[in-house]
């Protein structure tokens, strides 16, 4: 049997440029054990990731702020402190740094993210003075100004608990400090060669490939394990 797995997306599942690798849809749908997709992004984009992939909703979004599983969804961040540190931020002279178009946090429910263009001092300076409920996390692809209290790893033991599915069972993979939690509760953990140095360390596996490279190799590994 393959175990179940714990995909974190960007940097994981994508190129380097930011695109599904293609590879995802050839070895994902038909995993013969639970896939969790577990991502920073809002709600809706690993939804629409495992409904093409052909896989059950199963989803962790805005850093486990949202959790989806089993058809019901866990709504289990609190927006407040979050937005008012962003309405903070704005009162300072910061800029969310997405321009007019901010389907980025359009259907975000949770949390706020803002671009990597943004002015992270100040951010991190307006973050601290809000007390400590509520942090910056850095995914490489944005900042997160999330409840403390959500993560990952807790929205794995949540879907775990559901699908009645020990969260050590599970093999994680990820790139970035987001995916930290997911290391920690789950049996197994990889991060790929593009990872930051914070999931580098918590990983249990540094892999010497990047993005999709890196996660494929795992997955070969794993099945092959199985036979
Ligand atoms: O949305 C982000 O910033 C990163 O998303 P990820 O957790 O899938 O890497
Ligand atoms: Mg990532």
């Amino acid at each position: 049997m393959v175990p179940p797995l714990a995909l974190d997306i960007d940097g994981t599942l994508t190129t380097a440029s930011g695109r599904i690798d293609a590879r995802a849809f050839e070895l994902l749908p038909d995993w013969d054990a639970p896939v969790v997709l577990a991502t920073g992004k809002a709600f809706p984009y690993p939804v629409a990731l495992a409904h093409f992939l052909g896989r059950a909703e199963t989803v962790i979004a805005e850093n486990g702020g949202v959790v989806h599983v089993a058809g019901e969804t866990a709504v289990l961040g609190d927006p407040e402190a979050p937005r008012a540190v962003v309405e903070a931020f704005r009162e300072r002279g910061g800029d969310l740094g997405w321009g007019g178009r901010d389907t980025v946090n359009r259907w975000r429910e949770t949390e706020v993210a803002l671009s990597l263009d943004v002015d992270e001092t100040l951010l991190r300076e307006v973050t601290a003075a809000a007390g400590g409920d509520v942090e910056v996390v850095d995914t490489g692809y944005a900042y997160h100004v999330k409840s403390t209290g959500v993560s990952k790893g807790r929205g794995l033991e949540r879907v775990g608990d559901t699908l009645d599915v020990d969260p050590d069972e599970f093999v994680a993979i990820g790139d970035s400090e987001n995916d930290v939690s997911t290391f920690a509760v789950a049996g197994e953990s990889y991060a790929v060669a593009n990872a930051d140095v914070a999931a580098r360390d918590a990983a249990d596996v540094v892999l010497e490939e990047s993005y999709m490279d890196g996660t494929a190799s795992v997955l070969a590994d794993l099945r092959a394990r199985s036979e």
